[in-house]
């Protein structure tokens, strides 16, 4: 197997005195999607910007081999860590062009690889963010990731609050990012799990208690109520697929 794009061991971070993770270790390989999972609260977010080093930590985090845990944030971003954030972060007052615009970062930004992949955006570019819907404000934040040539991206809960049908729509247009670049996923709908991810990395009270291959995790129905308090994505009804519902809220 090739070196993975992504290898964190022994990473810890604290927020406001509170262990949020504690001695996490796991990779993310050079092609496809691992998916990070765990119930709410659990520390995925706080992983992610460990990783990125937007809270304090210490560990071991490497990008293809090479140590970026002592790197300040925009250092690890320049090596070509993308993220896409929880709250997408787009720019309200600005067109869909200024937000894509003022992401480019490379001399040569992919932009016909951007319009290709968003064809919508394309039809929008006028139009101010803010006036876009949750999922179109999604679309410009992964545009604005793929602008680069990032070698990982991080990406945070994509379709928290969207509507089922859009849902499909930014798990279609991950699925093709994920064509061109490894993406680590906080995803807590399994549906999408399911259709996107080769592997998961479950969290737990700031630990890692499950890693392996996504559709063996999802399968075993027992395991992932344990884990993250919901059925299987298999289970009949829709509304146990999301670990946001039942226990995963407690
Ligand atoms: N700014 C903050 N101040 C204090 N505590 C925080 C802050 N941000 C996160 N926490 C705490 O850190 C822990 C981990 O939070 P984190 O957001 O990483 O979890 P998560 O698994 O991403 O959750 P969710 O699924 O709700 O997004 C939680 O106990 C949370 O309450």
């Amino acid at each position: 197997m090739s070196e993975p794009i992504l290898a964190v061991s022994g990473l810890n971070a604290r927020i406001a005195g509170q262990q949020v993770v504690e001695d996490v270790s796991f990779t993310v390989p050079s092609t496809g999607v691992t998916a990070l999972l765990g119930r709410n609260g659990v520390g995925k977010t706080s992983t992610i910007k460990a990783i990125l080093g937007l809270i304090d930590r210490t560990g071991d985090v490497r990008l293809a081999g090479d140590r970026v845990d002592r790197m300040p944030t925009h250092r690890i971003v320049q090596r070509g860590v993308g993220y896409v954030p929880e709250d997408r972060e787009v720019f309200a007052g600005l067109t869909v062009a200024e937000n894509l615009r003022l992401a480019e970062r490379d001399a040569e930004p992919r932009r016909e690889l951007v319009e290709r992949l968003f064809p919508d955006l394309v039809q929008r570019k006028a139009q101010r963010a803010g006036t876009l819907s949750g999922g179109q404000q999604q679309m410009v934040s992964l545009a604005r990731a793929l602008l680069n040539d990032n070698r990982v991206l991080l990406v945070d809960e994509p379709t928290k609050g969207l509507a089922p049908k859009i849902v499909g729509e930014v798990a279609e247009a991950l699925e093709a990012v994920a064509d061109t670049v490894p993406i680590l996923l906080v995803e807590q709908n399994l549906h999408v799990v399911r259709q996107l991810a080769s592997d998961v990395v479950v969290l737990s009270g700031g630990k890692v208690v499950h890693t392996g291959p996504a559709a063996e995790f999802l399968d075993d129905d027992d395991l992932v109520h344990r884990l993250l308090g919901v059925h299987g994505d298999h289970a009949a009804s829709d509304d146990t697929t999301n670990t946001t519902t039942e226990e995963g809220r407690a």
